[in-house]
């Protein structure tokens, strides 16, 4: 990236493009608008060309005019009548052009909307590990960008249309003006350094405050996000942290405001210096320019052509230069765009990835290490750990032992520090991570409900079989959530959200699921990919109640015979007829085997067992009931 390498909190008060910085972001603008709108474009260079003559067209005009009215008062003859009628085309003309610019614009803007959210959100996706998003340098460069990115290109490219345009009216009006008075080209063009060098500064300056400001901004959204939330609305009222979260958003606005307040006291100095000199400047034009028509060395029209030269000199230099500011700033925030939509590979990927073929043999960590960065603590250690194809592994252990870490190492969202990981014996470093996860169903500890119809929510587990309601079907009776979705108001096709209309005319037509509805729908999601080879479900029955957890894990055992699984549960009756039970504790295997083998060695396992054993026993002597297959605590 060429200008921005501090991040946010950085403490470089401005940023700069060098010269090829400047030119290669140029041509990127173009090359976006282009692709974006190209009919836009040639429509902008044609206005561009026709509206850079209209304004010295008109001073010439005037200046004809008011000679021939002053030298012949009383006899107006046909060509001042035309010159007339020109003056008037040429004030529709200027009028029009003003709406048609804006119509191009917005033309623009709305066809670059379409590119730019779909190259951006292409590179996001292309990402294919966890790391890079969970950088918040990272999340403040796609909010930059996607604001810049929309926006910017336009800008930019309308921006340097209208320095064109602006050169080419500066350039009408100094011919003309030269006719005149050649000494006040030479004092207004002088005038022209300070504000280029005003407007440039305050470009940059601009630009690292928006930088700096994105985190502000992002905690800004996150907190109004927050307080209109439904998921949080339940703790904040409890917890009465409305007007403690609204404090928090005045703390980022505050600091939102004092950060722009800051560049716009600058912007406010130096536009009123820059007004009061170009004032200086043409009044000092306009009493001698009257001194010399006094001595008759100028003629009336001279003087009426002085006044709209110097006047339409200043302004297209002022527009000019502070349309090169805005363009600048664009530019630099525009760089963020270029920065995602070029972001390089989070994970390496072989330049001719291996097919990911059926597992036959099994998944093997030979020795892995990981750790989420350098600085943070080695959250797994060493662990070397076989899954057979077609055996159950279950991972057991205490909370922050690593278990979910080492699933998503397995699904390759990260790669090992050292060691590594192996299907069938080959690298997942060497495989193409989308093949390979293709062949994985997975229950995440922490799944995800969207908002759409309950079988979209279990379809989007295999999209290519999101049509499919007899296979949504299925999954959904084995993972326990057919009958509960067939009693909601419109079976499969209910909307499982109350954000959205699902349908306008029927406002009530959405509902919500209880948190073990939700999870057993995020189970069936799972069991959609089942023909995949390896099932890894992390604390898939958490939140069930005894009886749906029962039944659950029936019918996972019996999914699961034959198939590659991994179980990740806190409740120990649930994984005790797996093939192979691994105990993590701080990152490493302290403990593996049968459930009987490890009852018998009287270890880790055997430890925790009771524990759970006993709490439950405990109940049980209190209040006497019966137990039931699943109801030891969890740990
Ligand atoms: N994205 C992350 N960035 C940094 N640290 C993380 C991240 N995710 C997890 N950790 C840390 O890694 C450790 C292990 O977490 P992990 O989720 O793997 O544990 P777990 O065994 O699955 O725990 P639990 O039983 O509570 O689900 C924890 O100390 C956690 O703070």
């Amino acid at each position: 990236m060429a200008g921005l390498t501090d991040g946010p909190g950085g403490d470089r008060a401005t940023v700069r493009l060098g010269f090829t910085g400047t030119a290669r972001l140029l041509a990127a603008s173009l090359r976006l608008c282009w692709s974006a709108a190209p009919g836009v474009l040639l429509a902008q260079v044609l206005l561009t060309a026709l509206a850079g003559v209209w304004g010295w067209a008109a001073a010439l005009l005037t200046r004809a005019i008011v000679d021939r009215l002053t030298a012949a008062p009383a006899a107006p003859d046909a060509s001042l009548t035309l010159l007339a009628v020109g003056l008037g085309v040429i004030g529709v003309a200027v009028g029009a052009e003003a709406a048609v610019s804006r119509y191009l614009d917005a033309a623009l803007e709305r066809a670059l909307r379409v590119v730019v959210t779909t190259r951006l959100y292409e590179a996001v996706n292309r990402l294919a590990g966890l790391a890079r998003l969970e950088q918040p340098q990272f999340q403040d460069r796609i909010q930059l960008a996607m604001n810049a990115g929309r926006a910017g290109p336009g800008q930019i490219v309308s921006g340097g249309f209208g320095i064109v345009q602006g050169i080419l009216t500066f350039g009408g009006f100094v011919g003309s003006l030269l006719t005149v008075a050649p000494v006040m080209v030479a004092v207004v063009c002088a005038a022209v350094v300070p504000t280029l060098w005003v407007e440039t500064a305050l470009a940059r300056r601009r630009a690292a405050m928006m930088w700096r400001i994105s985190q502000a901004e992002r905690r800004e959204v996150f907190y109004t996000t927050l307080l209109s939330s439904l998921e949080a609305a339940k703790e904040l009222r409890l917890f009465r942290l409305g007007d403690f979260f609204a404090g928090r958003l005045l703390r980022e606005l505050t600091q939102i405001n004092r950060e722009q307040r800051a560049v716009d006291r600058r912007a406010f100095a130096g536009h009123v210096t820059l007004a009061v000199l170009g004032s200086v400047i043409a009044a000092g034009g306009l009493v001698w320019a009257i001194r010399l028509a006094g001595q008759g060395r100028l003629t009336a029209g001279d003087v009426t052509l002085f006044i709209a030269a110097v006047a339409g000199t200043q302004a297209a230099l002022t527009a000019t230069v502070a349309r090169s500011g805005l363009v600048q700033q664009a530019l630099l925030l525009f760089d963020h765009y270029r920065a995602v939509v070029s972001e390089p590979a989070d994970l390496p990927v072989r330049g001719q990835p291996l097919p990911c073929p059926p597992l036959r043999v099994g998944l093997e960590l030979r020795d892995v290490w990981f750790r989420y960065a350098e600085d943070q603590p080695w959250i797994l250690r060493g662990v070397t750990l076989t899954i057979p194809a077609g055996g159950s592994v279950a991972l057991v252990g205490l909370n922050g032992a690593g278990k979910s870490t080492l699933v998503k190492l397995l699904c390759r969202f990260y790669d090992p520090v050292r060691g590594s990981v192996h299907w069938d014996g080959v690298d997942l470093r060497d495989l193409d991570p989308g093949e390979l996860r293709d062949r994985l169903g997975v229950v995440f500890q922490d799944f995800m409900s969207y908002d759409l119809t309950a079988a979209e929510n279990i379809g989007v587990g295999d999209v290519t079989r999101i049509d499919d309601p007899a296979a949504i079907e299925h999954a959904a009776r084995l993972a326990g959530c057919h009958d509960p979705i067939s009693r909601l108001p419109r079976g499969y096709d209910t909307f499982l959200s109350r954000l959205f209309f699902a349908d306008p005319a029927e406002p009530e037509s959405g509902t919500a699921l209880s948190g073990g509805q939700w999870q057993r729908v995020a189970v069936a999601r799972a069991l959609l990919r089942a023909r995949r080879d390896l099932l890894i479900l992390d604390e898939p029955s958490s939140g069930l109640d005894a009886e749906a957890e029962y039944t659950l894990h029936a019918s996972l055992r019996d999914l699961r015979q034959g198939r590659t699984s991994v179980l990740i549960s806190h409740r120990l009756s649930t994984v005790r007829d797996a093939d192979h039970i691994v105990v993590l504790e701080s990152g490493t295997v302290v403990e593996h085997g049968r459930h009987a083998d490890l009852m018998a060695a009287g270890g880790r396992y055997a430890t925790l067992f009771g524990l759970q054993a006993r709490g439950y026993r405990d109940t049980v002597g209190d209040d006497g009931g019966a137990p039931s297959p699943v109801g030891e605590l969890a740990w």
